[in-house]
């Protein structure tokens, strides 16, 4: 388990699917940094959200973050354009496993229109509570910069 605290964001898409993340993220005894939007009515720019969870890992506020938008697109790549960010989007466990193992994401960003609830809280566990395998795989984090 992850021991520091985890910052959390969505857009207006990502709103309902990010409060029940954060609820799930306390109940499993994280600190959480919930840094907005804070209603799914008020349309709002995914960048600026990616930006303030991107901005709390590289500084280390907190030790992972995680993104919701509707698509996880957006953010994700909002994300991403900060250097020391390593975002992945997930739709399923399997890749919310193996970008821990072989990426070493320190991000998760998931679609709130795409996937379902079950499945994301599925991925954030994972997420959360994967290794990193190193190894082979330091060469290749290394060359993302
Ligand atoms: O940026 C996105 C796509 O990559 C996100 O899914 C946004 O949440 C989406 O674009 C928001 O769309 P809306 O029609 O303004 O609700």
């Amino acid at each position: 388990m992850v021991s520091k605290s985890i910052a959390v964001a969505a857009d207006h898409a990502g709103f309902d699917l990010k409060s029940k993340l954060v609820e799930e993220l306390r109940l499993a005894g994280y600190e959480v940094l919930d840094l907005g939007t804070q209603d799914a009515t008020t349309s709002v720019d995914y960048p600026d959200f990616g930006r303030a969870v991107a901005e709390a890992v590289t500084t280390g506020k907190a030790a992972r973050g995680v993104v919701v938008c509707g698509t996880g697109i957006g953010i994700s790549i909002a994300a991403n354009r900060h250097a020391g960010v390593r975002a992945a989007l997930c739709h399923d466990e399997t890749s919310a496993r193996l970008c821990r193992e072989h990426n070493d994401a320190n991000v998760l960003a998931l679609g709130a229109r795409l996937i379902g609830e079950v499945v994301a809280k599925d991925c954030l566990h994972t997420f959360l509570n994967t290794e990193y395998a190193g190894d082979r795989h330091a060469r290749r984090v290394a060359k993302l910069g």
